[in-house]
């Protein structure tokens, strides 16, 4: 599934969340009618569907669209694969890095696929820890292999600009299926995912 370009945004959309994002920027005390403010609510409404545009992909798809016979049953690992995506309590954004990995059972996948299953649920209002687990149960739904691990790190908005104001602090959250259950296939994933080498 490509990236939505401009012509693609639906107009209907567009103009209903247009007309909303005008009435933010009124109610905030701005002047709606000031020059770099006129186009904004029109931009904000694009920006929102672009980043939300996972909704509208299916990532069983782009997964089935890129499987092949193959024998390889070692550990595929994609990792620092970046991502943003916005929480779904303040619908600020947090963003980081997923580390993704499966064990293959058969089929591998055309490895661009990963990195876009990552996109279609992090374009979503979203939990970090909804995140991991939509991409785990994802991959080991449609691939069916030996085992999947997922590992996102990520910083948060709402922690950061607002709220409780911790610039540094990263949140890790990870998940698990089939052979990555067991602690030597875990570890030598991890170990794989903070070395430089792999
Ligand atoms: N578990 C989890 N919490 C998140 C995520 N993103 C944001 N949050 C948290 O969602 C919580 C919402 O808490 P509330 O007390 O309802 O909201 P709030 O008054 O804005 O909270 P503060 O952020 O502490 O000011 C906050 O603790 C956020 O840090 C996420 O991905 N996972
Ligand atoms: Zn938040």
């Amino acid at each position: 599934m490509s990236y939505r370009n401009l012509e693609e945004y639906n107009i209907e959309v567009t103009n209903e969340v247009k007309e909303r994002y005008s009435k933010i920027i009124d109610e905030i005390g701005e002047d709606t009618s000031r020059e770099g403010l006129v186009k904004t609510p029109e931009r904000a409404a694009k920006a929102m569907q672009f980043l939300t545009q996972g909704y509208d992909q299916d990532p069983v798809e782009i997964l089935k669209g890129a499987m092949f016979a193959e024998s390889y049953d070692d550990m595929v690992i994609i990792k620092d694969i970046e991502l943003y995506s916005l929480c779904e309590h303040h619908m600020l954004p947090f963003f980081g890095k997923a580390h993704v990995a499966y064990i293959p059972n058969g089929h591998i996948v055309g490895l661009s696929k990963i990195p876009r299953v990552v996109d279609v649920f992090a374009r979503r209002l979203q939990v970090q820890e909804r995140l991991t687990h939509d991409i785990l149960e994802c991959l080991n739904d449609t691939l069916k292999p030996k085992g999947v691990a997922v590992v996102i790190e990520a910083s948060h908005m709402c922690m950061m600009m607002r709220g409780v104001q911790k610039q540094n602090s990263v949140t890790t959250t990870s998940g698990f299926r089939g052979q990555f259950e067991k602690i030597e296939t875990r570890n030598e994933f991890l170990k794989l995912v903070s070395s430089n080498l792999s």
